[in-house]
């Protein structure tokens, strides 16, 4: 399926960019679970990726999400111990998940590196595809990962997504669902991360941009760079893919390129 050119939406601040795009995944989730009973969602790190947690939390229409029936997955997680307050779910908990009524059984974080594989990332990995691959298959998907309804990254400067970052092997890996990444220009270096395929066959993908510093790294995702130099170009979703800014990540859009929503 040829995925629809991205939306760009840019709201003034970053505090609008978060809770903007907490009610937007608040309008989705409730109209996923309308449609089918569940909803799934992949989560990810980073200061905006945080904050939109955290306006979630405290979002007047939170409860409108059966949270109970909403799967959480991961993008990308750095591989360390359990708890560590670097690791994405750290923070996501601290932001969101200890404060609703999910279902443990529902909550999917990536293993950590003091976890039944011990520092094996590679297999953390394998076990991580494994649980995306079952969870589909329960879905009666045919696909190694479900097809999740929003997946959120954040765009850094270098035009990384998850931990895919230009250059390294993960961004050409065409067939796994998620894998290891070791020496990440980013700390910490050994992390594991979606791929661009499971990212592609999202029904929604969300990409968050937020400061002057990612604005470059938005026109070239914007633009027509491949995704092995530029991750960020090829974050798009099946049915729609929205790139949801602050104004100075949306600084330098590319020229002719007609944002919607701008105020
Ligand atoms: O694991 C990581 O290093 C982060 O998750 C990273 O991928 C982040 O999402 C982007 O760099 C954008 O981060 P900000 O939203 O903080 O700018």
């Amino acid at each position: 399926m040829t995925p629809t050119p991205p939306t760009v939406v840019v709201h003034p601040d970053a505090d609008l960019l978060a809770k903007a795009t907490a009610a937007r995944a608040v309008t989705r989730l409730v109209d996923a679970q309308a449609a089918r009973g569940t909803a799934s969602i992949v989560l990810t790190g980073g200061g905006m990726g945080t904050a939109v947690l955290a306006e979630l939390a405290t979002a007047p229409a939170r409860d409108a999400i059966d949270w109970r029936r909403l799967d959480i997955w991961w993008g990308d997680e750095r591989f360390l111990p359990a708890g560590h307050p670097e690791r994405n779910e750290t923070g996501a908990r601290a932001a969101l998940l200890d404060h609703i009524p999910l279902d443990p059984a529902r909550v999917h974080p990536m293993p950590a590196s003091d976890g039944p594989d011990g520092d094996d990332v590679d297999r953390a990995a394998e076990r991580y595809a494994e649980e995306l691959r079952a969870s589909a298959a329960a879905l009666g998907e045919q696909g190694p990962a479900p097809e999740f309804d929003v997946t959120l990254v954040s765009v850094g400067p270098d035009t990384h997504i998850a931990s895919l970052f230009p250059e390294l092997p993960a961004v050409y890996e065409e067939d796994r669902p998620v894998v290891a990444v070791r020496g990440a220009p980013k700390p910490p270096p050994t992390r594991v991360t979606l791929t661009l395929p499971t990212i592609r066959a999202s029904h929604e993908v969300w990409v968050l941009g937020s400061g002057g510093a990612k604005a470059d790294a938005v026109r070239l995702a914007l633009g027509e760079a491949g995704p092995v130099q530029v991750p960020a170009a090829g974050a798009r979703g099946r049915s729609r893919t929205l790139f949801l800014l602050d104004r100075p990540a949306a600084a330098r859009l590319p020229a002719g390129l007609a944002p919607a929503g701008v105020v």
